[in-house]
């Protein structure tokens, strides 16, 4: 026990008889905290702070001026005043104090008489040292005080309890006076900040610009037209040109809960970008969409992979390049490879993503893809839909998309329900248009027809597709002719006449796809949404007019799991498809210079 505290224990003489003794002891803090906590001060200051406590005061300590505040009327205050003034200035209460050191224990010493307190202050909080308190400022609040009844001095009247301020020090000890803060409220808890991290290879901006490859996926909400939105939001980042966008697809959902299905597009584009500012502008983007990371491959609103940055491979804590997981899923590789056939994926586990769309496990997942996604008109409801049959689901090397038993063989338009179309059959194609009744196709969009398509403004006839007989069907898949992109419609509509060769319909059946390292590659035209208002893909699929062979020989049977043969088709180019090699990874080499 320190001194103070000892000294605490104050005569019996030196207290007012209803004085416990153990309240004012415990009320005592040691000098040394006090006159730390408590400045040095006139006795006015602190009867003002005597008077902002809120104990309430006892009857008889009312007389006493410096609690005004606490007279009940006019009159009681008159009277208190008067008693108060009747009582010199100079002359001190007598009441309990633990003596300071330099304090003699019978030294008077003027005192605040305020309040019956008999609870035990709070602590004080730590106050800034007095040297941070502004000297300056000391009169200008001791001339406020003067405003106030507390400016009266305190009159020797009994005290019922010593209030707080008893124990303040005695001005002539410490001249200097010095306004007591308010105390402060208690600090909040504040969250450390993250440790600054290392800069590393992956915060590095590249002095020109690098080929990236960003993948997009969305099963909640509308997620067509999130996509597109996406695209616009993706290449207004500063920094970053899309330049090429893939079909659209719509494919099972690969890992996580039971969850829609998905809608999976790629987007070529490059950067000036560090790795680490490109995922952090992406992510931007994901949050705008409300994309909420609940759980690890849970559905949302908008996804944002960035699958390769050039031919980069790092692994740190937050990014990963190339994406993870990219290697062996379809619905990244498949539309990846519809727009960049002779891509490579670099990196542990890498090769031609081709090659690789069409061995991963979820290939048969991926169903629909639509070319003029971005574009496409308005739906009319009338217009006849581009249906997928249930036994034209893949071969199965794995697991099909996800379809409705009750349904599926029934009527193609139920075999897999599009994300919005199993909350509801009316959407509007935009925010803010009146939502229409949309006939929706398998894919859960409305078709449009294929001369829509604006990629294709003049194409002479092309050779049809063959009928739809399932045979039929499984030979032009395995063996479609040289510049058939692989989501060719090959399953036209009972009693309808097949799309043209060059002009796939808007959806089209791409699970038996042969790979599409057979395309020949594109011409690239820069994606430029300044001057289109929309974003475009563009068409790398068309075929050269008059190019398409149809098949003419059955498919050499394959086994499941396996890619198909590039092929066995007499007079088809794909023959001369050079062997899968590591070949660099291509991007269009007419990037745009301008920046968006
Ligand atoms: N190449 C990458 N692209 C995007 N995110 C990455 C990449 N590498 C690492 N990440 C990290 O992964 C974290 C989780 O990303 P996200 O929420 O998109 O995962 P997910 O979509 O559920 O699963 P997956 O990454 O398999 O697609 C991100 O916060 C990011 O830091
Ligand atoms: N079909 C499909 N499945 C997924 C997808 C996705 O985009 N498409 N994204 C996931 C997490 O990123 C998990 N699973």
């Amino acid at each position: 026990m320190s001194e103070a505290q000892q000294g605490a224990g104050a005569p019996v003489e030196d207290r007012h008889p209803d004085v416990p003794a153990a309240a004012p002891v415990e009320a005592v803090a040691p000098a040394e905290q006090l006159a730390q906590a408590v400045p040095a001060a006139p006795v006015e200051h602190f009867t003002q702070a005597a008077a902002a406590a809120p104990a309430e005061p006892a009857a008889p300590v009312v007389t006493a001026a410096p609690v005004g505040y606490a007279v009940p009327d006019a009159g009681a205050f008159a009277a208190a005043q008067a008693e108060a003034e009747r009582v010199p200035a100079e002359e001190p209460v007598r009441a309990a104090h633990e003596p300071f050191v330099d304090e003699d224990r019978d030294q008077p010493f003027p005192v605040a008489t305020t309040t019956a307190e008999t609870t035990p202050p709070a602590p004080l909080p730590p106050l800034p040292e007095p040297a941070d308190v502004p000297a300056q400022r000391a009169p200008v609040e001791a001339q406020d005080l003067a405003e106030t009844p507390t400016e009266h001095t305190v009159p020797d009247r009994p005290v019922a309890h010593q209030p707080e301020p008893v124990h303040q020090p005695e001005p002539v000890h410490q001249p200097e006076p010095v306004h007591q803060p308010e105390p402060q409220p208690e600090p909040h808890p504040v969250p450390e900040p993250e440790p600054a991290r290392p800069l590393d290879r992956l915060d590095e901006a590249p002095t020109g610009f690098v080929p990236v490859v960003l993948a997009l996926g969305a099963n909640l909400g509308d997620a067509q037209q999130t996509l597109r939105d996406a695209v616009t939001d993706l290449d207004r980042i500063s920094g970053l040109e899309i330049t090429d966008v893939s079909p659209l697809a719509r494919t099972a959902a690969v890992g996580g809960p039971d969850q829609p299905d998905y809608l999976n597009a790629i987007l070529l584009a490059r950067t000036t970008l560090s790795p680490r500012a490109l995922l952090h502008a992406i992510q931007g983007v994901e949050n705008v969409h409300g994309r909420v990371r609940a759980e690890r491959n849970g559905p949302r609103t908008l996804d944002v992979d960035l699958i390769v940055f050039g031919t980069v491979t790092e692994f740190t804590e937050d990014l990963e390049l190339p994406h993870p997981r990219a290697h062996e899923r379809a619905f990244v590789l498949e539309p990846w490879s519809q727009i960049a056939p002779d891509a490579v994926l670099p990196g542990l586990g890498g090769g031609p993503v081709a090659t690789l769309a069409a061995t991963a496990p979820d290939r048969g997942g991926i169903r629909w893809l639509a070319l003029d996604w971005l574009t496409d008109a308005e739906p009319e409801p009338e217009a006849a839909p581009v249906a997928a049959r249930a036994e034209e689901a893949p071969a199965a090397t794995v697991e099909p998309a996800r379809q409705d038993p009750a349904t599926s063989a029934a009527s193609p338009q139920a075999e897999a329900p599009a994300p919005e179309a199993a909350t509801s059959s009316t959407r509007p194609a935009h925010p803010g248009e009146a939502a229409q009744p949309v006939p929706h196709d398998a894919g859960g969009h409305a078709p449009v027809p294929a001369p829509v398509n604006p990629f294709v403004p003049e194409q002479p006839p092309a050779a049809p597709v063959p009928p739809s007989a399932p045979a039929q069907q499984e030979q032009a898949v395995a063996e479609p002719g040289p510049f058939v992109p692989s989501f060719h419609p090959v399953h036209p509509q009972d009693g309808q006449e097949a799309p043209h060769a060059q002009v796939p319909p808007l959806w089209a059946d791409v699970s038996q796809a042969a790979p599409a390292a057979e395309q020949p590659a594109p011409a690239p035209q820069p994606f430029s949404p300044a001057e289109q208002g929309s974003p475009q893909f563009h068409p790398v699929h068309q075929a050269p007019a008059g190019s398409f062979q149809p098949p003419q020989a059955p498919p050499a049977p394959h086994a499941p799991g396996h890619p198909e043969p590039r092929s066995s088709q007499p007079g088809a180019p794909s023959v001369q498809q050079p062997p899968v090699t590591g070949t660099p990874m291509t991007f269009p080499a007419d990037l745009r210079g301008s920046s968006s």
